[in-house]
């Protein structure tokens, strides 16, 4: 075959050495010698000092992207050598030795894992970013030959950190998802796969680990596709010295040419081999590329029309068809959210080998802000698109819905609406607070990722989920642990708040034209990707060493509960002795190495033990209580009914006229009604009633009688563990309950408590509880030979229920995320035909287009079982399969225990076997 004169495209930000390198494109004459990437931090700060500059900035050159991976995959190691290359870092960081930039936490370092999403802003190719770059870029060379600026959120990789995944996936414009060449896709991989596709999130794929013994390129490339669904258009081949030698570099499908690495050096050198170089130096290997640059244009002419118009153009020569073309065609293909061809890159991060070409497939392929899918809303009830609502049909849609549901209902005095596109129209910003870190030095650090208008300084912030207002006094623009100051961070950028007193990890932020303490209705109620955290299903007890210390340990865990709101805090009300619970154990742990270690809380911590719940069987009687006593030296004096029954898991069947509160929290309902309250509007967000107690408000008296019910609700009847799909009816009933200026908000609560608490005594005598245990969704990946000793494992000696026993499902069968989202259909299984994966060097026969792949023979058991019997099971799981075995799991729900389970776990648990 002719091999065709080739446009090649610059690998950019790399020393070129042997044949000399010289890029085509102008825009690409620029200093890329080895001394101008020794850009060190001070320098990266200087960038970026005014305002104006990143007003300015071209959104277009920016990049909002994760890693996304397998735990131990390599985000980490390649993280840095992303830093080293770029010149933010002088030396590469070492996982190993604990001294990378983005695991900054001592947790992290000590324990060689990632765990905070550390967001972190560089420059490739190595320059000024978007800022000083020439606005109209020359259209035949790639993005690559321009420097843009990538803000890179490390996302965490342990299961336990489930929805910390989740929380940084919803901020991020794409991803490179990172495999480990060895181990390939695992459990975990697709579990992290998955909650990307939740987002529709466009991906790249980089098998690492290649220098490793039993690396296996080919089966990973084909496990990509029979696992995650999707085609691999494989960009890059292994290159194995001599065809079975040691891993040197790669070859690259695109621009049909050798990247070679020199063994023991930094990377920075990079040796490119022509075809026809190739062909002399490693024939095996240049003819695999050559099979893999028909594979790669064969497969995009499936999904995209151009490139095969290109095709013809060159008389049907694929290898004829010019870089340019191709990559174009990769990211149509990437920005396409119908298309499943996935763009697969190869290397070897921790031996300096891969980073560079993949951080060009970062910037040509991946979305800049505005061609990010549009990010979910909701409001007012109502879900949609951003650019919806910005225009103003989403909102009419929720007004229109929201009357609908008013007809019929008495129109409170006072009330007047408010014209939906008005309201919208005094939007300024909206941001989605992403990450609440507490820096030793700076205090409290908000990360934001702003969606649309611009955050300004001293700008006042109204919190959509906790309802108040802020102010932003101080604006960072982030560079791991090192910041500069701006003036605004405008719609499409990650940035910081400092002093922010309130606002928490995944609440929405917005500011808005007017002097109002709140934005116009329904803008109150505005929230970006909102996503629902999962039931805590580990506690720990935190007991301070001294009284003195517990004020200040209180503090250090609201902290800590705004850095994480995965994390829960309850008091005991009996006790009185503080529990802290979360995800799993590990996240238990991190907690408590945050607090004792880092926030240096003078606490003792407890065993870490399964958050059993408690549950009514039937319904109590009906209880009033009074509460009449001086609290703090001031007279208070509230009455209440409550009554308990199971929750239905309908929130509003039971809403009546009186209805003053529903709601749902921790898996109880509380209902709230008010016979004869008749309550009336006199603001768009006040409601008052001739009845309430002087200057308090409706909002004010729910509150107050939901924490009273919640704070009983937290320890159950009998056998004092919080109580779960339980429905708590309080009513007020205002001749009767209310005393004027002596019912205040603490007797308001201290009344619904000891009702609340009253029914749930009530109970006992009657229908009685039962315990609730956490049930688990498992999904265990295990070779066909182990397949056996695991089923009869989980089924027989873990009291599990299997559910299926599948080969190679794709993830999207199968949910483990916990994210409670994922509803789609399953993704068709992908046609082998048409995946093609270059033999791995142990492998005889090399799998071609036409030859059936070769199956993996791994097993994917998917299994509900009690939480109780899956702890630890990681080891067992290992000793069962000879190492090779791996799980993920996610809650599915709380469930009745059997009496005889019950009985066991309670002698359990004080102390009897
Ligand atoms: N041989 C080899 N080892 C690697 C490579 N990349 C990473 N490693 C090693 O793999 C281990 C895990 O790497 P990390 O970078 O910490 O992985 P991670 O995905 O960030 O892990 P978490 O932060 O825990 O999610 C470390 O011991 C690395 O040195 C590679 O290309 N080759």
């Amino acid at each position: 075959m002719v091999v065709a004169p080739l446009l090649r495209l610059p690998l950019t930000g790399v020393r070129c050495v042997g044949r000399s390198y010289r890029p085509q494109f102008s825009a690409v004459k620029r200093d890329i010698c080895p001394q101008s990437l020794q850009l060190n931090i001070d320098r990266a700060k200087s960038f970026s000092t005014s305002l104006s500059k990143w007003q300015v900035q071209d959104l277009d050159r920016t990049r909002n992207i994760g890693i996304i991976a397998h735990i131990d995959a390599g985000k980490t190691t390649t993280t840095e050598r992303m830093l080293f290359y770029s010149g933010f870092t002088r030396r590469i960081g070492d996982v190993d030795e604990g001294s990378t930039v983005t695991d900054f936490l001592p947790a992290e370092r000590a324990r060689g894992i990632t765990i905070q999403s550390a967001a972190i802003t560089f420059h490739w190719p190595p320059g000024d970013g978007a800022e000083s770059q020439p606005a109209i870029q020359d259209s035949s060379a790639p993005r690559s030959a321009n420097s843009h600026t990538i803000n890179l959120i490390d996302t965490p990789g342990h299961a336990d950190f489930t929805f910390e995944v989740m929380r940084s996936l919803r901020i991020l414009d794409g991803a490179v998802c990172i495999l480990d060449g060895v181990a390939g896709v695992e459990a975990q991989t697709e579990q992290v796969w998955n909650q990307a596709s939740t987002y529709n999130i466009p991906r790249v794929i980089y098998v690492n680990k290649l220098d490793r013994d039993g690396a296996a390129f080919g089966r990973t490339v084909r496990e990509v596709s029979s696992r995650l669904a999707v085609y691999p258009a494989v960009c890059h081949i292994p290159w194995f010295e001599g065809g079975d030698g040691s891993f040197v570099g790669v070859a690259d499908a695109v621009n049909l040419q050798g990247l070679r690495w020199k063994e023991g050096e930094d990377g920075r050198s990079v040796k490119m081999s022509s075809l026809e170089q190739l062909d002399a130096e490693e024939p095996a290997l240049s003819e695999e590329l050559r099979r893999a640059r028909i594979a790669l244009v064969e497969l995009l002419s499936e999904e995209d029309d151009m490139i095969v118009e290109k095709f013809f153009e060159c008389d049907e020569d694929h290898l004829a068809v010019s870089p340019m073309d191709i990559v174009d065609s990769l990211r149509r293909c990437v920005l396409d959210p119908t298309s499943r061809i996935v763009p697969l890159f190869a290397g070897a991060s921790f031996k300096n080998m891969g980073v560079q070409p993949l951080l060009d497939a970062v910037v040509n392929l991946l979305p800049s802000p505005p061609e990010a899918p549009d990010p979910e809303v909701s409001i007012g009830g109502v879900k949609g698109g951003l650019r919806r609502l910005l225009s103003g049909d989403l909102i009419v849609k929720q007004s229109e819905e929201a009357s609908q549901s008013s007809k019929g209902k008495k129109k409170k005095k006072g009330s007047h609406s408010v014209d939906p596109k008005d309201a919208i129209s005094k939007l300024e910003s909206c941001a989605l607070a992403f990450k609440v870190v507490n820096d030793a030095k700076r205090g409290v650090l908000v990360y934001v990722r702003v969606y649309s208008g611009s955050l300004d300084r001293n700008s006042l912030l109204f919190n959509t989920n906790l309802h108040l207002s802020e102010r932003a006094p101080r604006l960072l623009k982030m560079y791991a642990n090192d910041a500069v100051e701006v003036d605004s961070i405008p719609a499409g950028h990650i940035g910081v708040v400092v002093g922010l007193k309130h606002a928490r990890t995944g609440d929405t932020l917005v500011s808005y034209a007017g002097n109002k303490p709140t934005p116009p209705e329904p803008l109150t109620s505005l929230q970006l990707r909102p996503i629902d955290v999962p039931p805590p299903v580990f506690f720990t007890s935190v007991e301070p060493h001294s009284l003195s210390e517990e004020k200040r340990i209180h503090e250090s865990l609201q902290l800590l509960l705004r850095e994480d709101p995965s994390l829960h805090v309850t008091v005991d009300e009996e006790s009185g002795q503080t529990l802290l619970s979360g995800m799993g154990e590990l996240h238990l742990e991190i907690a408590r190495d945050r607090l004792i270690n880092d926030m240096k809380a003078k606490a003792s911590m407890g065993r870490i033990e399964i958050g059993y719940r408690e549950s009514s069987t039937g319904a109590s009687g009906s209880v009033t209580k009074i509460f009449e006593k001086d609290v703090a030296g001031r007279r208070g004096k509230a009455g209440c009914t409550a009554m308990i029954e199971p929750f239905s898991g309908e929130t509003s069947s039971d809403v009546t006229e009186d209805t003053i509160l529903t709601r749902l929290i921790d898996g109880n309902n509380i209902v709230i009604r008010a016979p004869g309250l008749q309550v009336e509007r006199v603001r768009d967000d006040e409601e008052t009633s001739p009845f309430l107690p002087p200057g308090m408000d409706l909002e004010t008296l729910r509150t107050a009688l939901q924490n009273g019910a919640l704070a009983a609700l937290a320890r159950g009847p009998q056998f004092t563990f919080p109580m779960h799909n339980t429905q708590v009816t309080l009513t007020i009933n205002p001749t009767e309950h209310l005393f004027g200026s002596d019912t205040t908000t603490s007797a308001l609560s201290a009344a619904a408590r000891q009702a609340t608490s009253a029914a749930l005594r009530d109970l006992v005598a009657g229908p009685g509880t039962v315990m609730m245990e956490p049930l688990m969704n498992v999904i265990i990946s295990v070779d066909e030979a182990s397949l056996g000793s695991v089923v009869h494992d989980i089924s027989s000696s873990r009291g599990g229920h299997i559910l299926s026993l599948d080969e190679d499902v794709p993830v999207s069968a199968t949910d483990a995320s916990g994210s409670g989202s994922i509803s789609e259909d399953p993704l068709p299984p992908i046609d082998p035909k048409r995946v093609y994966a270059p033999a791995d060097p142990f492998e005889s026969p090399s799998v071609d287009l036409d030859m059936p792949m070769s199956t993996s023979h791994q097993r994917t058991i998917t299994a509900k079982v009690p939480l109780k019997e899956m702890v630890g099971y990681l080891k067992h799981l290992r000793s069962l399969t000879a190492g090779r075995g791996t799980f993920v799991m996610s809650v599915d729900r709380f469930e009745n225990m059997s009496a005889q389970r019950q009985k066991a776990v309670l002698s359990e648990l004080r102390g009897g076997f």
